[in-house]
């Protein structure tokens, strides 16, 4: 049997097969508002109905200044909750499992409003210069990843991941190229942890449930010591309870490239055997024979596919053919699953 398609248990959650939808920014809520629409819900239940054991919803903004842009989806209020329930209980009908990653967008955010970030340094030569976060705007953001954590789970989520990768809020803090702190918070690699270390100890007052975190695990390589400090950050991530360290990295190679085994797996492979913690590997994984390949090798325990998710819905269950395995159709599917 492939084991792409064996169930595997996170802390007492079980996810049917190891395919992941991986967490994609869809820009599509309106009214600036972070309220999911119709098109989110065909959006995630397409794929949950194409047999993909964990939909990721897409990053989503603790507070409203933590969004990439104002057609995030958002759950910094609690007016978002119900729609989220109501996309969990489709998603579930399917047979899948749901997470929802829990983001801020700091000094990357391209909104009219004042943003943040550990130092006033801007992204690039066009953005506009965010402020640097006082302890007191540190504290509320910790806050509001907590509370984020409990509206989902009010909302039926079953999986949180933090979002700490691509040079958002939490990368920046990791980062010595974008944390230039003097204060508990900035300096040795202890003191860049922190901030995330505390948002995890918050998250876990509000959920018990499987809690993932997205690193981008070769941010700043023109200095020398990303890996050793991915080692220690992760390894604290162990410490502290997080069940799967998600191995991204920023940027997005071309999808017309196929620079298999995927550009980014590698990163997976040596957290997983460095820091003893389960991963998920993600990155121009586009076949079933890859994802099978990386599980089997115990190279990741996940597979996160995105782009080739959003142009086939039924990626896992093309990838099921070509591994020769029958995959279960969903039960509203029975007659016409061929
Ligand atoms: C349209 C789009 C939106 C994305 N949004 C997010 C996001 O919200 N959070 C995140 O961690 N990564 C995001 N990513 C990165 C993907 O999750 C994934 O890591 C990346 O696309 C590489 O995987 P792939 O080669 O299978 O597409 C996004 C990628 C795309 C293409």
């Amino acid at each position: 049997m492939a084991k792409l398609f064996s169930p595997i248990d996170i802390k007492g959650i079980t996810l049917k097969n190891r395919i992941v939808m991986s967490p994609m920014c869809m820009y599509s809520a309106v009214d600036k508002d972070g309220m999911i629409t119709p098109f989110h819900l065909s959006h995630y239940i397409s794929r949950a109905v194409g047999q993909v054991g964990l939909i990721m919803v897409e990053a989503t903004a603790v507070q409203p200044e933590g969004r990439i842009s104002d057609q995030d989806l958002g759950i910094w209020d609690d007016k978002h909750i119900l729609g989220l329930k109501n996309l969990n209980k489709e998603i579930h009908s399917y047979g899948a499992k749901s997470a929802i990653q829990l983001a801020h967008a700091g000094r990357k955010a391209e909104l009219e409003h004042p943003i943040y970030a550990p130092t006033a340094l801007p992204f690039n030569d066009t953005s506009i210069t965010p402020v640097e976060m006082a302890v007191e705007n540190i504290k509320a953001t910790i806050e509001a990843f907590k509370n984020g954590s409990r509206r989902a789970k009010e909302a039926g989520f079953d999986i949180i991941e933090i979002h700490a990768a691509h040079g958002y809020l939490i990368n920046q803090f990791l980062s010595p190229l974008t944390n230039k702190r003097q204060d508990d918070y900035g300096g040795s690699r202890e003191n860049r942890y922190r901030f995330l270390s505390e948002i995890i100890e918050a998250v876990k007052t509000e959920w018990d449930g499987p809690l993932f975190v997205r690193i981008s695990a070769n941010e700043y390589n023109e200095q020398g010591n990303a890996e050793e400090d991915f080692i220690y950050f992760t390894t604290q991530m162990r410490a502290q309870d997080v069940d799967l360290i998600d191995c991204s990295t920023g940027g997005v190679v071309p999808a017309r490239i196929k620079p298999y085994p995927g550009y980014q797996v590698k990163h997976s492979e040596v957290i997983r055997s460095k820091s003893e913690i389960a991963t998920g590997a993600v990155g121009l994984i586009t076949t079933g024979i890859q994802a099978e390949e990386i599980v089997q090798n115990e190279r990741a325990d996940l597979v996160f596919i995105g782009r080739a998710l959003l142009r086939n819905p039924y990626w896992a269950k093309e990838a099921a053919d070509e591994l020769g395995y029958d995959l279960e159709a969903p039960k509203q599917y029975e007659r016409g699953w061929k």
